[in-house]
């Protein structure tokens, strides 16, 4: 299996390539070595999500490859340091041996009108999964179930599941479970906020007999305890990211520990992100669903021409090298680099710091 090395540098880092692998994440490489072999780009997408329309991220190239830093520009350094951790894992560590060659996946679609529906979803080389963002903040159920009944309609043999990044109350979730059964959810991702809240969900779901999985996003990526969903019986299957879990080895031991189904999904990623949570999946034991990391379709370019996609609904596991003239033409300003030096300098101390 290739690593995903740099094949073509643009630099040099400061120590040697492969004399400084790290083995166990226990050393981390100075401040002044990822300031050196960073690269802070920012991509266009193609539709509006999570209120962004240009995704910002630092790219690390390091003696194993290439890692992705990309923190939402809101979180503060406790929260951005593990995103940190992953990206130094692919670019210092490289990835765990993989047991699938590919990794099937799901299209994503924003919350938006039922009229573009078909435009973003074409944007897929196939969509046999399909997640639906409802929920968001200043729209009503209705536009919800307009959404997904329009995506039940153009693809009436496709896995439909939602994400309502925890956008409802109970009642609301309730309604909203209630109302779009009929298009036959596969599960719905984060339907309410809190770990108590999705445990109320699912058991309310299995008095009324709705029979829809309950997935959980929010309440594994962001508690300080990510198993905690697990004890608390909370969801029947947890979602997974490489970057906000801490890398690939990380979030393989939470999905061993919590027992329960893992879906990988990415953070709209560049494709250098994308290909590390390709990794995790790859190396998952068992991987019973799509998973979600399609996004690149989202975006109208990235940092390789080579660009990470997925053909016939399936990411095929291979090096992703970015090129340096997409680099060059996607930097970000002086100003914003700066900016995220001084993240990088913060997440830095913070991981110094928790690993003692
Ligand atoms: O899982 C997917 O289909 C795509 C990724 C995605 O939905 C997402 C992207 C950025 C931030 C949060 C989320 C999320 O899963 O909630
Ligand atoms: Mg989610």
């Amino acid at each position: 299996m290739p690593r995903s090395r740099a094949e073509r540098r643009t630099h040099v880092p400061v120590a040697a390539a492969g004399t400084d692998r790290l083995e166990t994440m226990n050393q981390l490489p100075d401040l002044a070595e990822l300031i050196d072999a960073s690269h802070v780009v920012t991509l266009p997408m193609n539709v509006q999500f999570r209120a962004v329309r240009h995704r910002e991220a630092l790219l690390l190239e390091g003696p194993a490859g290439w890692g992705e830093f990309s923190p939402f520009l809101e979180y503060g350094p406790a929260e951005a340091a593990a995103w940190l951790r992953a990206a130094i894992e692919a670019s210092w560590e490289g990835y765990p041996d993989p047991v699938r060659t590919s990794v099937p996946v799901n299209a994503t679609l924003p919350a938006v009108d039922p009229g573009r529906v078909a435009g973003i979803l074409s944007s897929y080389d196939a969509a046999h999964t399909i997640k639906v963002k409802v929920a968001e903040q200043g729209q009503d159920l209705a536009q919800d179930v307009a959404r997904v009944a329009e995506v039940r309609r153009l693809f009436p043999e496709a896995a439909i599941r939602i994400d309502a990044n925890a956008g409802w109350n109970h009642d609301e979730a309730m309604a909203g479970l209630e109302a779009l059964a009929e298009y036959r959810l596969q599960y719905a991702e984060q339907p309410v906020d809190g770990i108590d809240g999705l445990a109320r969900v699912r058991q309310e779901v299995a008095r009324r007999g709705l029979g829809v999985l309950i997935a959980a996003d929010e309440s594994v990526r962001k508690e300080s305890d990510p198993l905690a969903v697990a004890r608390a019986q909370a969801a029947d299957l947890i979602v997974i990211k490489a970057q906000p879990l801490g890398g690939v080895r990380r979030a393989l031991e939470i999905v061993r520990d919590a027992g329960l189904p893992a879906v990988v999904s990415s953070a709209l990623d560049t494709s250098i992100g994308l290909r590390q949570g390709a990794a995790l999946a790859a190396a998952l034991p068992a991987l019973p669903y799509a998973c979600g990391l399609a996004t690149g379709s989202l975006f109208s370019s990235d940092i390789t021409t080579d660009r990470f996609l997925a053909v016939g609904g399936e990411l095929q596991l291979r090096a992703i090298t970015p090129d340096p003239s997409l680099l060059r033409s996607h930097a970000v300003s002086a100003e914003r680099r700066s900016w995220w030096h001084r993240r990088l300098a913060e997440c830095h101390r913070e991981l110094l710091r928790k690993m003692g």
